[in-house]
C-alpha cells in the first residue's frame, strides 16, 4: 500500500503539488485524470524519489515505511517502479540484455517471449538494438515489458499508450491485468477515456491536488462536464471542488 500524507512540492514560487493525501491499495489498478500541467507527472516524480523531487513536505509511506529519504534505486529495491511518458534509448544494448538487466535477471527464452508477446513483439526484437533505429511505440513496447519482468510492487505508468497506435488497448489491458495479477497497486496517468475505463477506480487532478474520486465512469462524466473545456485550469470553481455526483 502507497500513502501520501499531506504531500506539497513547490517550484519558482508555484504550488505544484498542494497537501496531498491519499492512499493507493495493492492489488488494484487506479487512474489518475486531469489536464495538461496540473502535477500528474510530478507526483509520479515525487513517488518514484527523482533526484530533484525529494524536497517536497509531507511523507511518502510504502507498506508502512517510510521512504522520503530513499533513493530512486532504494525504492526500485522495494518494488516501486515509473514507466516514463516518454521511452528511453540505449544505445548498444540488445533487448534482450536490457530485460534480463545485462544478463543478471535469470530468464528462459520461453518467460521472455511470452512478456514479449504480452507487449505484441515477436521474437526477432529480442536481438535488436534498444536505440532510434526502433520506433518510439517499439520501445515504449519494450520498456513495458522491461517492468513486467521487475514484477513490481507499486508501478507507475505515465502515459502507458503514448506512441503506440490506438489499436493497441487489448494490449494495454492485458498489461494492466497482468500487473494487478501480481498483485501490485498500479497507478496509471492518462488521457484516454478508454483506458481510465480499464481501471477499478479514478482520481482527478487539479491544482496539485486530487480534486474527485470515484468510478472510472464517474470521474469521466465529471472530466466532460467541467474540466474538458477548462479555461481556469488549477483554479478549481466551487461546484468542482465538490467533487462527483452532487
Ligand atoms: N522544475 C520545474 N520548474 C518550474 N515548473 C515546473 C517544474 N516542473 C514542473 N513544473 C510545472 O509544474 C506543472 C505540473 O507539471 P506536470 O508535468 O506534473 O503536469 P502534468 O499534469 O503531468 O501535465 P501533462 O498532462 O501535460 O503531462 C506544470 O505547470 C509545469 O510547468
Amino acid at each position: 500500500m502507497l500513502e501520501l500524507k499531506n504531500v506539497f512540492l513547490e517550484r519558482e514560487n508555484r504550488v505544484i503539488i498542494k497537501n496531498m493525501s491519499v492512499a493507493f491499495e495493492d492489488n488494484k489498478v487506479y487512474s489518475i485524470l486531469g489536464n495538461n500541467g496540473v502535477g500528474k507527472s510530478t507526483l509520479a516524480y515525487i513517488i518514484m524519489g527523482l533526484e530533484n523531487y525529494r524536497d517536497h513536505k509531507g511523507d511518502i509511506i510504502f507498506n508502512s515505511k517510510k521512504i522520503n529519504d530513499l533513493s530512486v534505486s532504494e525504492r526500485s529495491k522495494l518494488g516501486i517502479t515509473l514507466v516514463w511518458q516518454e521511452p528511453v534509448r540505449f544505445e548498444g544494448i540488445t533487448t534482450r540484455e536490457y530485460l534480463t538487466l545485462g544478463g543478471k535477471l535469470k530468464l528462459s527464452n520461453e518467460e521472455l517471449l511470452k512478456i514479449l508477446n504480452l507487449v505484441g513483439l515477436s521474437e526477432a526484437y529480442l536481438d535488436r538494438i534498444v536505440d532510434s533505429s526502433l520506433s518510439g511505440g517499439e520501445r515504449k513496447r519494450i520498456e513495458l515489458a522491461s517492468a513486467l519482468i521487475l514484477k513490481p510492487k507499486l508501478v507507475i505508468l505515465d502515459e502507458p499508450d503514448s506512441g503506440i497506435d490506438i489499436m493497441s488497448t487489448d494490449m494495454i489491458e492485458a498489461v494492466l491485468n497482468h500487473f494487478k495479477s501480481n498483485g501490485a497497486t498500479v497507478l496509471v496517468i492518462t488521457h484516454r477515456e478508454e483506458i481510465a475505463r480499464m481501471t477499478d477506480e479514478a482520481y482527478l487532478m487539479c491544482g496539485g491536488r486530487m480534486l474527485a474520486s470515484g468510478t472510472p465512469d464517474e470521474i469521466i462524466a465529471f472530466y466532460k462536464r467541467l474540466c474538458d473545456k477548462c479555461s481556469h485550469t488549477n483554479q478549481p470553481v466551487e461546484e468542482e471542488k465538490r467533487g462527483v455526483g452532487r
